[in-house]
């Protein structure tokens, strides 16, 4: 009786053979090896399945350590979940990942390559590595950047255990910095040689993917590094935006595999001007509540998210208003029409391939300012509408705004978990998404407002406006209070803002945020639709 195939590192015995009725070339053709007489590798719609009782066994479902359900005798592998192949000491070397909501290990299948030539086993893992990758680059060389005080702590360890031990089995080349001081990420990507990585991937929270695009703007060759460098994101912080909306999810490990299968991406970058600064901003710009929320909380950091929503019921009640002057150059301003814009956006043929060098295929009615190969290799692009200094265009609307409660524009839609602030937000639409509401609403309004975030009723609710812009420039009326960009102080004083279309580059998921877009946008009419879920991720 032949003995049972165990696929450890430890075990020499197996044999890996054709099946007998097929020839070798047929058979790597139609994607399977038999190994032995209880083992066959297979591709079946989009996962690899092993048939081997000793491995379905392993990996079997438990509860409290304990297996349940029936003992299966193979075990499908999502091709998404696959991390690399090769044949190393003449074995077939497999390393995937099991994968949860919140958990991403890396494991590993070996079996011993008797009987199967090497250009055999080499076709078969170039079969089983196009489907895994796709289009996503396979072993990309990264800098990382690790900040240990990011958000509640932790990243020291999430990086060493959670994400490095992933990033090795996909075989990616690791250079890893640890930031040492507020900045540093600035210097370290303005110095980066750009040939070396494919993608910065900051271990943080918001704030050093910040600092990562500035950095790399900062340079002389500042468009050419946006574009060429995909800025990546694992999630260790409070807030962490970013990895909600291009890796889909808040935890470290998911993050990793979106990574490793990530497909460059163009991303619209904001230029802020104020006083003789510019800066890049990614994420968003808030003053009000949010700003309050975001920056006048940092005694509560230690709680990691739900500082935020402390913050935020304590100043409902407070009902404090911010007086401001806000000049906007407003491209969609109507609910219905910011659905149908994102449906086309999103509709598409090309949006869930959209790769880089792809932005300018938008339909953007601010196409005009995507930054061309002509240009790359020069610093920023020029402010198309001066800085915060220079006169105002005539076409922006002003308006005096007494008793704001909340001024919020956003590149993104996640600004945290559960927090989908800009449902209609799209990575290179070239547009900004600006959301104000009033704050003498009543408390009771107030709080149901702040909750429909979290279910997805807050793009239609009608105690907000929300927009597609251009550019704006807002001037606080009083003489201090918070302002934010990407989640950072910055001087309570004027300041200005325009966006430049696909300037950057991200690693997404799928090439896509992963928002499920503002209620009602996939539905003719973009009426509310009623229970329908918000995907948070
Ligand atoms: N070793 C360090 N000591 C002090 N500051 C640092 C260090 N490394 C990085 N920083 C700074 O920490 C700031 C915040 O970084 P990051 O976004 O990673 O965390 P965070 O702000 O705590 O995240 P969140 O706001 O989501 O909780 C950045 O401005 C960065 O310059």
């Amino acid at each position: 009786m032949a003995s049972e195939p165990r696929p450890s590192d430890t075990t020499p015995m197996i044999s890996v053979a054709y099946d007998a009725t097929e020839s070798p070339s047929a058979v790597t053709a139609k994607e399977a090896l038999k190994l032995g007489h209880d083992v066959t590798l297979s591709f079946s719609g989009d996962a690899l399945i092993v048939k081997d009782k000793a491995i379905a066994k392993r990996e079997r479902s438990k509860f409290c350590g304990v297996p349940v359900g029936a003992a299966k005798s193979e075990l499908p592998i999502p091709f998404y979940n696959v991390l690399w192949a090769e044949v190393t000491e003449s074995a077939l070397l497999i390393d995937y990942a099991t994968v949860s909501k919140s958990h991403a290990r890396p494991r590993k299948l070996k079996y011993p390559l008797d009987g199967v030539t090497l250009e055999d086993a080499a076709a078969w893992i170039e079969e089983l590595l196009k489907r895994a990758y796709g289009t996503s680059q396979r072993r990309k060389r990264a800098k990382v950047l690790v900040n240990p005080l990011a958000g509640p702590g932790g990243a020291d360890k999430i990086w060493e255990h959670t994400v490095k031990p992933l990033f090795e089995a996909a075989r990616m080349t690791l250079d890893v910095s640890r930031t040492e001081f507020h900045g540093e990420a600035i210097a370290i990507c303005e110095k980066l040689d750009l040939d070396a990585y494919d993608v910065v991937i900051p271990c943080s929270g918001d704030g050093l993917p910040y600092e990562v695009f500035n950095g790399l703007g900062k340079r002389p060759d500042g468009r050419r590094a946006l574009r060429q460098l995909a800025v990546a994101h694992i999630p260790c912080g409070s807030g962490n935006g970013l990895s909600c909306n291009i890796n889909g999810t808040y935890k470290p490990g998911p993050a990793a595999l979106a990574i490793i299968k990530g497909v460059r991406t163009p991303l619209d970058l904001m230029s802020v001007t104020q006083g003789d600064q510019r800066m890049l901003s990614f994420l968003s710009q808030s003053f009000g509540i949010v700003a309050e929320c975001d920056l006048g909380t940092e005694n509560l950091r230690w709680m990691g998210a739900a500082r935020f929503d402390i913050g935020v019921v304590q100043r409902i009640f407070t009902k404090r208003t911010w007086p401001c002057e806000v000049s906007v150059k407003t491209v969609i301003s109507d609910k219905d029409e910011i659905k149908a814009h994102y449906r086309k956006e999103t509709n598409s043929a090309d949006f869930h391939i959209r790769r880089e060098g792809d932005a300018a295929s938008s339909s953007s009615p601010n196409a005009d300012s995507v930054s061309s190969e002509n240009e790359a290799g020069e610093g920023l692009p020029p402010l198309k509408y001066g800085s915060v200094n220079d006169k105002l265009p005539a076409d922006w609307e002003t308006t005096t705004l007494d008793d704001l409660g909340n001024f919020y524009c956003g590149n993104m839609g996640y600004m945290a978990p559960n927090a989908n602030f800009f449902a209609a937000a799209l990575p290179n639409d070239g547009l900004m998404d600006l959301v104000i509401n009033d704050g003498t609403i009543s408390a009771m309004k107030y709080v149901d407002l702040m909750t429909s975030i979290e279910s997805g009723h807050f793009f239609n609710n009608p105690l907000i406006s929300y927009r597609k812009i251009v550019a704006y420039r807002l001037t606080p009326k009083q003489k201090t209070g918070y302002l934010s960009i990407d989640g950072e102080a910055v001087p309570f004083e004027p300041y200005q803002v325009e966006i430049h279309q696909g300037l950057g580059t991200v690693l997404s998921k799928r090439g896509r945020y992963e928002i499920p877009g503002p209620m009602g946008w996939d539905r003719l009419g973009s009426g509310v639709v009623e229970g329908k879920s918000n995907g948070t991720p």
